[in-house]
């Protein structure tokens, strides 16, 4: 797989060089490429942004650095999509993922780069998400700053690949860097190869609708706490039991809407 990576801050993703996914880099299951947007800018100032068309408060992304390092990245021609809007229906159901809304994809296919750039208007990223973009051959990530980028990056990168408005959940942040680090770690673990025991994915909280059970290590005594006497028994049906047990009570408890998604998938 092949991640890209736009931002005007390139060193912010220094950090994934000593990460799981470092190790994938290295083994080459993940080439990563990151990309300093200011690269493609010729002013003596580097200058990525520009006061907003009708007014307001901030600055907007520039268009032009985008179009430049987006065609560096996808090659001149690049793949040439119908497409509807930026925006793709999100993962947040539990269904899944419609592909035959109005805006999504008309003409392109997997092999079709998918460019994802967060944004606080964009889909929420779930579990879901994560899933599918761990299937995708190549997704470029476009961290935006100031008050966002230009819309007509989004318009024309949608006739080159595949686009989709991202945002990591209902809370304001400065920009894409740290949403795209949480994105790239939710999906990159679930590619195959990067974790070493991939059961250890299946039972975790989001995996099958239900939160995680608790976990227990040594000692079996601890400042006056025991662990639960089922997990000290040896007898491993009873301890699977308990532990579906447990996720289904933490989430009903904790998660109730993700309960009742659970529960109604389970008639
Ligand atoms: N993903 C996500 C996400 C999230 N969950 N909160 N904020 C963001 C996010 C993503 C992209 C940008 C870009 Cl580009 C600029 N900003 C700053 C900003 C803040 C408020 C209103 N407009 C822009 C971004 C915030």
């Amino acid at each position: 797989m092949r991640v890209d990576i736009v931002t005007i801050f390139p060193q912010f993703f220094d950090v994934l060089d000593i990460s799981l996914l470092g190790k994938a880099r290295a083994n080459g299951i993940v080439d990563l490429r990151v990309h300093d947007l200011r690269d493609a800018t010729h002013d003596r100032h580097r200058t990525v942004d520009d006061t907003p068309y009708g007014g307001g408060a901030g600055m907007v992304m520039r268009p032009e650095p985008w179009g430049e390092t987006l065609d560096g990245i996808l090659g001149a021609g690049g793949a040439s999509v119908a497409l509807g809007d930026a925006s793709t229906p999100g993962d947040a159901s539990t269904d899944d993922l419609a592909s035959t809304a109005s805006d999504a994809p008309t003409a392109c296919d997997a092999s079709t780069p998918l460019i994802v750039f967060p944004s606080p208007a964009g889909n929420v990223f779930t579990q879901k998400t994560a899933r599918r973009y761990a299937q995708e051959e190549h997704i470029v990530f476009g961290c935006g700053r100031y008050e966002g980028i230009d819309q007509r990056v989004f318009d024309w990168a949608g006739t080159r690949a595949r686009v989709e408005l991202v945002s990591l959940g209902d809370y304001v942040l400065n920009g894409g860097e740290v949403a795209v680090m949480a994105m790239i770690e939710a999906f990159g673990r679930l590619i195959p190869g990067v974790v070493g025991n991939p059961d250890s994915l299946v039972e975790e909280s989001h995996e099958g609708g239900l939160l995680e059970y608790p976990s227990y290590t040594k000692p079996a005594q601890w400042r006056g706490y025991d662990v639960p006497d089922i997990l000290l028994s040896g007898h491993h049906a009873n301890i699977a039991k308990w532990r579906h047990e447990q996720q289904v009570e933490r989430t009903k408890r904790i998660r109730p809407d993700l309960y009742e998604a659970w529960a109604a998938a389970q008639d």
